[in-house]
């Protein structure tokens, strides 16, 4: 099996996008939602976007977001993908797609098989399902650490490329993808000492147990 590729989410300072890129990870994510700690203004994200351009794709994380606040993001940060991670129906989806002209990925909020099944209506909206797990109500719809029940999206056959999210650590990601064969792992709580603080050897070491999956 293919190594995964890997996204490491939450980036908000230079440092952690130095070591994002120094431990090989594919994509570095940047969150665009106002509720989270991991919030990254215009001029932050346009000094991280300069700094990763061409080292390491760039991905907008967004949360039922409109136009212009995404146009700002693109615009300055240079996306190369947009992360939708709210209530986006296929076809905001595909609008968004066809506007910005970059990858859409989707996150899923996963407790049980019926939310897996929903994943089929994005086909030919968005480039990738992202399964993540359904956080309670009230609290940020991701970045809080949960995980799922892998089995539910184990070795998924579905119309769309995928990866998976929540809680995954250095020390269970082997497991993770083991289990599931996700050909992407993305994780942001994992690799931090506390909400929003990314941890420099967390990040290395996440990326080293991927490798040795
Ligand atoms: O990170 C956030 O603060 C956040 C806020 C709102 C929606 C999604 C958010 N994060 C999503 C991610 O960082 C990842 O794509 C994924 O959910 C992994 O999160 P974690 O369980 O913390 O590893």
């Amino acid at each position: 099996m293919p190594t995964p590729a890997i996204k490491i989410c939450g980036i908000s300072t230079p440092e952690a996008l130095e070591a994002t890129i120094r431990a090989r990870a594919d994509y570095a994510g940047f969150v665009f939602f106002a509720r989270s700690p991991r919030n990254v203004s215009p001029t932050q994200a346009a000094d991280l976007g300069a700094r990763a351009q061409g080292r390491i794709r760039r991905v907008g994380l967004f949360v039922d977001a409109d136009d212009s606040t995404i146009a700002e993001a693109v615009d300055a940060a240079g996306l190369d993908v947009l992360q939708l991670h709210g209530r986006e129906t296929p076809e905001r989806a595909a609008q968004l797609r066809s506007r910005f002209g970059i990858p859409v990925w989707k996150a899923m909020a996963i407790a049980s098989i019926g939310d897996v099944a929903r994943a089929h209506a994005y086909a030919g909206a968005a480039d990738l399902m992202l399964f993540d797990a359904k956080t309670p109500t009230g609290a940020l719809p991701g970045g809080m650490g949960l995980s799922f029940d892998w089995s539910l999206v184990a070795h998924w056959n579905g119309p769309l490329k995928w990866g998976l999210a929540g809680g995954l650590t250095a020390g269970n990601v082997g497991h993770a993808i083991a289990l599931t064969g996700a050909p992407l792992v993305d994780t942001s709580s994992g690799v931090e000492s506390a909400p929003g603080m990314k941890d420099l050897d967390r990040i290395a070491a996440f990326c080293t147990a991927v490798r040795a999956a």
